[in-house]
């Protein structure tokens, strides 16, 4: 578990967020805050509502009811509802993260592993093309890519090395806040231990607070500080990883822990 120093009020609140998909609940009266540094991880079987709580979050699904508040980076904290549209547009792209579990979703297939970084660059103003590259290669190299397959597209990349590639790509604008939607799931157990090992080292170095749903409660267990158990759209439990893990104190997360369930 990284050791972060926390700061005092939260990056981000969730506030009895609920959503309904017609009558279907995708999620109901979830709230918590996260601080700058911090790792929550979310997790619970498949349908209980991890999804759509990210979703919410990140502003791609607009909520029943409830709301999300955000420190912005001026200081000031926001109702993210009532964003303007290039507020929104300015955490998507610069203060925000989004590692996706299908890295399709997450990079652009047709582009170069070096434009799929440098276009998060230029989409912030930059436009010295040797200073993109410059800043590229610096995050290639950080995310154990080598630098002579900056020219190549993540079509001839490994899965392994996609994922790594889209952390290159929502790093490099120095992000607060990064949401991670079961990153390492799908890849063979060496490349998962490896990618985990560069989220966990990244993640500590540059203090992100990182909100990452999965169904593995290793990964949980290795990368986050915090957790919340989710079933059926509401939150269960929550507490202190180790804690929860070790000693869980709702029978739904006893059996989550014991794998009676396949999470
Ligand atoms: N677009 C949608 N339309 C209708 N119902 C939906 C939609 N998306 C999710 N749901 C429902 O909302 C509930 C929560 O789903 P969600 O995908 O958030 O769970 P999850 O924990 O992320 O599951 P998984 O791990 O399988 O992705 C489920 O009952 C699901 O069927």
């Amino acid at each position: 578990m990284p050791d972060v120093p926390l700061s005092d009020s939260p990056l981000l609140s969730a506030r009895s967020l609920t959503k309904y998909y017609g009558r279907q609940l995708g999620c109901a009266d979830v709230s918590f805050d996260i601080h700058e540094g911090e790792v929550l991880a979310v997790v619970g079987e498949s349908g209980s509502g991890k999804s759509t709580l990210l979703g919410l979050l990140s502003t791609e699904l607009e909520p029943s009811a409830g709301q999300v508040l955000y420190r912005m980076r001026d200081g000031e904290t926001r109702d993210l509802l009532a964003l303007t549209e290039a507020e929104r547009r300015f955490l998507l792209r610069t203060d925000w993260g989004f590692v996706r579990q299908d890295a399709r979703e997450g990079l652009r297939m047709g582009v170069s592993a070096g434009g799929n970084v440098g276009e998060r660059l230029m989409a912030i103003g930059a436009r010295h093309y040797g200073n993109i590259r410059g800043a590229a290669l610096d995050w290639l190299g950080r995310v154990e890519i080598a630098s002579d397959r900056i020219d190549e597209t993540p079509a001839a990349f490994s899965g392994g090395m996609r994922q790594r590639l889209q952390i290159a790509r929502n790093l490099v604008t120095h992000p607060r806040l990064v949401f991670m939607d079961e990153p390492t799931s799908g890849l063979d157990v060496s490349v998962q231990a490896r990618l985990l090992d560069l989220i966990r080292g990244l993640v500590a170095e540059l203090g992100l607070a990182v909100i990452i749903v999965t169904h593995d409660l290793a990964v949980a267990r290795l990368l986050s500080h915090r957790i919340m158990v989710m079933r059926h759209g509401r939150v269960v439990e929550t507490g202190l990883t180790d804690q929860v893990l070790d000693d869980p104190q709702e029978a739904y997360s006893q059996l989550l822990v014991s794998s009676v369930l396949a999470a």
